[in-house]
């Protein structure tokens, strides 16, 4: 049977904004209060979920969450109509305002960890969603986030859906951006990859003093309990805790994985050779570690450029290529290294480079953009087929968005009231093109 990773990416809702919410996160810091543009963000988006469809691959999009999240507000104490709540929360509580209004829903490698059928003893492919706890303005997503998944891969013959972790700071999860696949072929059994900024029971492990660890090992290793993986296809290992204080704030930003690649900067991770033997022992065959060294790209440009927040895919033809934010060939050092990588005789042959600048401001490169779910073609049957991207699809996505969003949004626009009506009005269509039925509180 025929094996695909299929990539989710997740559509930028209606309330894209800079917030200035991430804290060590340097993008999200350094472009607080700038005005977004929600529209352009939406459709640089649907751009490369399309371009990636047209090359052959299995793309999807999962929908966004309902924002701003009057459900939250009112929990935190805030009364009256939807309008008077905006209102009160405008005033008295600007930050919290700010919080429930972020489009952060988008970056769908936080939404959820995801093994595959080939890894898993029940044969089914497990899910789940990232509590996100680290971040006020994320922690509100996982249950909305498992309502879209269980809608999106809605059949229980090959999915299984988790809970999301208990929502303490021993368990902070990131899903997929702390999480790589290794494996010599999708459909094989292959290795899991968790890679953890701290462990929270063991005061005595390294740690970062600047910026948080988000990921801990007590998470990782409860989604690899939960999606019932074998030891000897689980590798844990520490991110180095010097480049999360540079803002390296997910291993994503610092490595990244396809098949039997493992692409990274040499700072990125502790007792790396170490744990690189283990992984070479477990994957039972050739493993292409491909190192970035510092004198090559410094960490800081790394972070600036997102090199390693590339998507790393494999072509319908079997070649490699990497799908890279335009910031690399902006990044003369990067850009540097990028043309001599196509050189090396590596599996990767080929850059393609996307603007996705409204996300890259909010630090979310394309690889944040996307879930990955490796499947075998009964398992891509048996997913809803209406969020499957095509012409048909992208047509009328883009129509949506150019009906129901605004050109540009300021932090002082989330105060309006009139944001929650459009916000809903887009949603609610979006649940009709895509088919998923009553996944937000509003339609409950
Ligand atoms: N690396 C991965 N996989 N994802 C990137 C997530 C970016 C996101 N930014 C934000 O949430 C910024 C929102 C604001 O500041 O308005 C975050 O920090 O969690």
């Amino acid at each position: 049977m025929k094996q695909f990773e299929a990539n989710f990416d997740g559509l930028v809702g209606p309330t894209h904004n800079y917030a200035g919410l991430s804290f060590g996160n340097v993008a999200s810091y350094s472009n607080a209060a700038q005005a977004s543009n929600p529209k352009a963000a939406a459709k640089q988006g649907l751009q490369k979920a399309k371009a990636l469809a047209d090359l052959g691959m299995v793309q999807g999009v999962l929908a966004p969450q309902e924002r701003p999240d009057l459900y939250t507000l009112r929990r935190i104490g805030f009364s009256g109509s939807d309008a008077e709540i905006i209102q009160k929360a405008a005033v008295q509580a600007p930050a919290l305002l700010n919080a429930c209004c972020s489009a952060s829903s988008m970056w769908t490698a936080n939404a959820a960890t995801v093994s595959p059928s080939a890894d898993t003893r029940d044969g089914k492919v497990h899910f789940t969603p990232a509590n996100l706890v680290d971040k006020f303005h994320r922690s509100i997503e996982p249950l909305t986030t498992g309502n879209i998944l269980k809608s999106t891969f809605n059949n229980e013959r090959y999915f299984h859906h988790h809970s999301h972790l208990p929502e303490h700071s021993y368990f902070g999860d990131e899903g997929a951006a702390n999480h790589t696949r290794l494996c010599h072929d999708y459909g094989e059994a292959g290795v899991e990859l968790f890679v953890y900024g701290q462990s929270a029971t063991n005061p005595n492990t390294p740690k970062p003093t600047k910026f948080p660890a988000r990921q801990t090992l007590e998470a990782s290793q409860a989604v690899a309990r939960l999606h019932q993986l074998e030891d000897e296809s689980c590798v844990f290992m520490q991110q180095n805790p010097d480049v999360i204080d540079q803002g390296v704030f997910h291993n994503d930003v610092i490595s990244v994985g396809n098949q039997n690649v493992l692409f990274y900067h040499e700072q990125a991770f502790l007792d790396t050779d170490a744990k690189f033997a283990e992984i070479r022992q477990k994957m039972n065959g050739d493993v292409h570690f491909i190192k970035v060294a510092t004198d090559q790209v410094s960490i800081n440009d790394a972070v600036k450029s997102y090199l390693f927040n590339t998507q790393i895919i494999t072509l319908p033809n079997g070649e490699m290529a990497i799908i890279a934010p335009t910031d690399c060939q902006e990044n003369p050092a990067v850009f540097a290294y990028l043309n001599e990588l196509l050189t090396l005789n590596t599996p990767i042959k080929q850059v393609k480079y996307f603007d996705v600048k409204q996300s890259m401001q909010n630090g979310g490169g394309p690889a944040c953009l996307r879930l990955r779910v490796a499947m075998n073609e009964n398992e891509i049957a048996a997913v809803n087929q209406n969020t499957l991207m095509n012409d048909a699809l992208f047509t009328r996505l883009n129509l949506w968005v150019d009906k129901h969003y605004r050109d540009q949004l300021t932090v002082n626009d989330l105060a309006d009231p009139q944001l929650i009506i459009e916000s809903r009005t887009a949603l609610d269509e979006l649940t009709q093109i895509l088919k998923l039925g009553s996944v937000y509180q509003f339609q409950k």
